[in-house]
């Protein structure tokens, strides 16, 4: 959709969770959506103003406000599920969460009954990710558990176990889970440096497979994987967009998103990604792909440096976290000179302190997309294509 064709800016509509108000996670539920993709814009607009870098017309793409997250992040309090009350810490027991792909509710709604049935929730329960692929045909969690406060004894791998038989009984599309411990243990053989995170338990399949304008993906349990599943095919098809040639980097690059479709179009991909297990899941995407193509398991800054002396490849992707590329790897990017980046962001801030770096060297803005990737929220997700003048 052209910038700000047609929008109301005033309209108004009747939230459709009744936690929203109260609950941290929606802060935009009583606009309609077409209203909420305008202030995005506007957002991206003015950061970009702010910070000197002269902008093409935003396009914006849109779709389903609801149902369209394949992944949600519960606190686990008292046998409950919840989110955190709006601008603070404080737990928030919640019914629903309209913005999740339904079997994930389905899920919750499950385990909330049965912790309160039977209280299967293992010592320590922390924190549960729920995670499904587009189509809801399989089902992974993770639950986290505090060790600060637990001693890690035989019976928790067990006790996880049972609870997730329990869940398959309810939801059968139940498929794989893991008991991730963070933190230092209180006492057994195990020692786990503090904010390390190893799983200690798991049971059934290790991943999910994410289907893709076509493509599988097959993704470890725990690895990154973009959260909007109806919007995910057009990201892939904005940073693809008739691109071809020799070689082409894709930085950032998860479990091979872009680095997979890339290979059909160019002779050599390089895909860099240092968390595991997405490295590995990577690794074994560009090895199906072709001998050429290669998986480099480091930091973005270490392989820029290192590829110092070698031809700028034709295209470089990047899709780093929301502290964006930082003033390192950006000067590392103008150094090499490519002619042309498409650059992936999920915060508008960070993006434009990056932009500013990369036109003041030589590269223009020539496409600014903004996806709605995160619908009822305040955040932004942005695809622009920088060419080198
Ligand atoms: C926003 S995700 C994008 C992943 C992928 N492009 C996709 O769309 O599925 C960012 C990825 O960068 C990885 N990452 C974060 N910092 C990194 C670094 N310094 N070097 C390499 N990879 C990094 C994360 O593990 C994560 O998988």
């Amino acid at each position: 959709m052209p910038e700000a064709a047609g929008l109301n800016a005033t309209a108004e509509v009747t939230p459709r969770c009744h936690h929203f108000g109260v609950c941290g996670g929606c802060q935009l539920q009583h606009l309609s959506q077409q209203t909420q993709t305008l202030r995005k814009v506007d957002a991206v607009r003015i950061r970009l103003q702010q910070a000197g870098v002269p902008s093409p017309t935003i396009e914006t793409h849109t779709a389903a406000g609801y149902e369209y997250r394949n992944r949600i992040r519960l606190r686990v309090e008292g046998g409950r599920v919840g989110y955190s009350r709006f601008n603070s810490h404080d737990f928030l027991p919640i019914q629903e969460c309209p913005i999740a792909s339904p079997l994930l509710w389905q899920a919750a709604a499950a385990l909330d009954n049965l912790a309160a049935t039977t209280n299967l929730w293992p010592v320590g329960s922390k924190e549960l990710e729920l995670m499904t692929d587009g189509d809801e045909a399989a089902l992974q969690l993770l639950l986290h558990v505090d060790a600060t406060v637990v001693t890690l004894d035989r019976d928790t791998p067990r006790q996880f176990r049972d609870l997730c038989e329990g869940l398959r009984q309810r939801v059968p599309q139940t498929a794989g889970g893991g008991l991730l411990v963070q933190g230092e243990l209180a006492s057994g053989s195990r020692r786990v440096q503090e904010r390390q995170r190893v799983e200690v338990a798991r049971w059934g399949a290790p991943g999910l497979t994410f289907r893709v304008n076509g493509q599988a993906y097959a993704v470890s349990r725990g690895a990154f994987f973009q959260v909007n599943r109806f919007l995910t095919g057009r990201m892939v098809e904005l940073v693809l967009n008739g691109r071809s040639g020799r070689a082409a980097w894709d930085l950032f690059a998860g479990a091979g998103l872009f680095s997979v479709p890339l290979t059909d179009r160019f002779d050599q991909v390089t895909a860099v990604e240092v968390g595991q297990p997405a490295a590995t899941d990577l690794a074994a995407a560009l090895r199906s792909a072709g001998q050429q193509h290669r998986a480099m398991a480091q930091p973005v800054l270490d392989f820029l440096k290192r590829a110092r002396l070698a031809t700028p490849p034709d295209l470089i992707v990047m899709d780093p976290p929301r502290a964006g590329l930082g003033g390192a790897i950006t000067q590392e990017l103008i150094r090499i000179g490519a002619p042309e980046m498409v650059y992936v962001s999920c915060d508008a801030a960070t993006f434009a302190r990056d932009a500013r770096a990369l036109v003041d060297s030589r590269y223009t803005i020539t496409d600014l997309h903004l996806l709605d990737l995160f619908p009822q929220t305040n955040h932004t997700e942005t695809i622009a294509v920088f060419r080198r003048g």
